[in-house]
């Protein structure tokens, strides 16, 4: 049986599509049981359904407006995710910062997260436009694109696959966000192999 892929997203979900046509051609070997936004009315959602695959919301605002917690929340969201059994759980976009509580829900299941950035260079949102600025005050010669393990420090855990990425004298701020695009097509998929690899190691492995 394929290893099985749970994305949670939050957009436009170009990386989600990027793993759905990687799996749709045999680059990647897994299936896609679920994918989850925490947002509705977006895009990615509308390319889950073209795909065929199931997809859930659950957004944070009722919660909050509930009164309730976003521990709560995450707990929610953590039972979605067990529920569909994933043998990989992949960040894509999803703008969220989860709780311990989420991730201790997922002691030997891997979480890896897209970001646009290198490992300790802008953490958190808005990397790209954060890169940028940077780059124009000349503190940045470029920046590049990790994917990474998933802990509770905010983008800080190990890297699995990290790529530089050029920044043009040039460049506009879309020109940038297009060429990081293009890497996180890419590395995430490659990213997801080689966790789906090791993880498939360990399993021969016991
Ligand atoms: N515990 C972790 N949670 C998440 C990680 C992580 O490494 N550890 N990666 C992020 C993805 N991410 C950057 O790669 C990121 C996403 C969202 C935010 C953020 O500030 N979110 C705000 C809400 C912002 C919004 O709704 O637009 C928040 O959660 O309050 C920072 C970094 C995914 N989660
Ligand atoms: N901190 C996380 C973060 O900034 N993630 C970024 O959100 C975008 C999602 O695009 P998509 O919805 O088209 O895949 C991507 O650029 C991804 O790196």
């Amino acid at each position: 049986m394929a290893p099985r892929v749970v994305v949670l997203i939050s957009g436009t979900g170009s990386n989600l599509q990027a793993l759905i046509d990687a799996v749709n051609s045999g680059a990647l070997t897994a299936e896609i049981p679920l994918v989850i936004s925490n947002r509705s009315k977006v895009f990615g959602l509308e390319r889950a359904e073209k795909a065929g695959i199931p997809s859930k919301v659950l957004a944070l605002k009722p919660y909050t407006a509930a009164g309730r917690t976003r521990v709560e929340y995450d707990l929610d969201l953590a039972q979605l995710v067990i529920d569909a059994k994933p043998d990989l759980v992949v960040l894509a976009g999803f703008m969220h910062i989860l709780s311990p509580e989420f991730l201790n829900q997922f002691p030997t299941t891997p979480l890896i997260n897209l970001h646009p950035a290198l490992p300790g260079q802008f953490d958190g949102a808005k990397a790209i436009e954060r890169a940028f600025e940077a780059y124009q005050k000349g503190e940045i010669k470029h920046t590049g694109v990790m994917v990474h393990r998933v802990i509770q420090e905010v983008d800080g855990g190990e890297p699995v696959l990290v790529k530089e990425v050029e920044i043009k004298p040039e460049d506009d701020l879309a020109a940038l966000q297009e060429r990081i695009h293009s890497v996180e097509h890419v590395l995430l998929v490659q990213g997801a192999a080689i966790v789906l690899e090791e993880e498939a190691k360990k399993k021969s492995a016991a």
